[in-house]
């Protein structure tokens, strides 16, 4: 047991029959989506939306029965991890590239569940670089905007010398803040900005966060 499994494990004891759940994406989502399967394997009857396409193919390996978003109206529950998650369980995520899909998941939950191993625990979010995913049409208007704004280290994302590319068919950008003191203005002003798609701020949005630790321990932390 490691302390990603620990935190995905325990959050997987939340789904209950006839749920429809929401499969996050990541190192730790992905135990979590590993104990549901496994539960399904013992006659657990859900239905799921992958915030990836990653986590569907996890899904699908599993035998965990996919619905579309147009079946249902929301979800009783999303499981999803973190790159960060402040003293007010503020988050940054997307270091995979899966905001987007994680946050239509999220906000549509009745409950979100965000699993986590102790070192994402910090007091101020801003260390992680935050993502910000942007339009591949003119993007360098975008981009320059962010960093005229800002003033702030911000760069392309790439994989294998090429731009990354999400599941959505965009572009993301790495912006290093150092601290956001201010989690929600900053997400509402990333919002207003025209090229911007979506950004890793997750704000007033998680319900529960479940820390795991190394010793195969977990803290379930509830909002206030
Ligand atoms: O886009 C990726 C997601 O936001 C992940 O949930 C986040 O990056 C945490 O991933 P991991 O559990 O692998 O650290």
């Amino acid at each position: 047991m490691n302390a990603k499994q620990a935190a995905g494990y325990r959050a997987a004891e939340w789904v209950e029959d006839g749920m429809i759940v929401g499969l996050g994406t990541g190192s730790t989502a992905y135990y979590a989506i590993e104990k549901i399967g496994q539960r399904v394997a013992q006659g657990l009857k859900i239905k799921a939306i992958a915030t990836s396409n990653a986590s569907e193919e996890l899904a699908k390996k599993y035998n965990i029965p996919l619905i579309r978003a147009a079946e249902v109206e929301h979800l009783d529950l999303a499981i999803d991890g973190a790159d960060e998650v402040d003293a007010n369980m503020a988050l940054t995520k997307g270091g995979g590239g899966a905001l987007l899909r994680e946050k239509l998941v999220a906000i549509n939950s009745e409950r979100f569940i965000v699993i986590a191993d102790h070192s994402k625990m910090v007091p101020h979010l801003g260390n992680f670089k935050l993502p910000i995913e942007i339009v591949p049409f003119c993007y360098e208007w975008a981009f320059g905007q962010l960093q005229r704004i800002y003033n702030v280290p911000i760069e392309m994302r790439t994989r294998d010398g090429e731009l990354y590319i999400t599941d959505n068919g965009n572009y993301i950008a790495d912006a290093s803040f150092g601290v956001i003191s201010d989690p929600g203005k900053l997400s509402h002003e990333l919002k207003a900005m025209t090229g911007v798609v979506e950004h890793g701020l997750f704000v007033d949005i998680a319900h529960t966060v479940v820390v795991g630790y190394e010793d195969g321990r977990t803290e379930v932390i509830e909002k206030k």
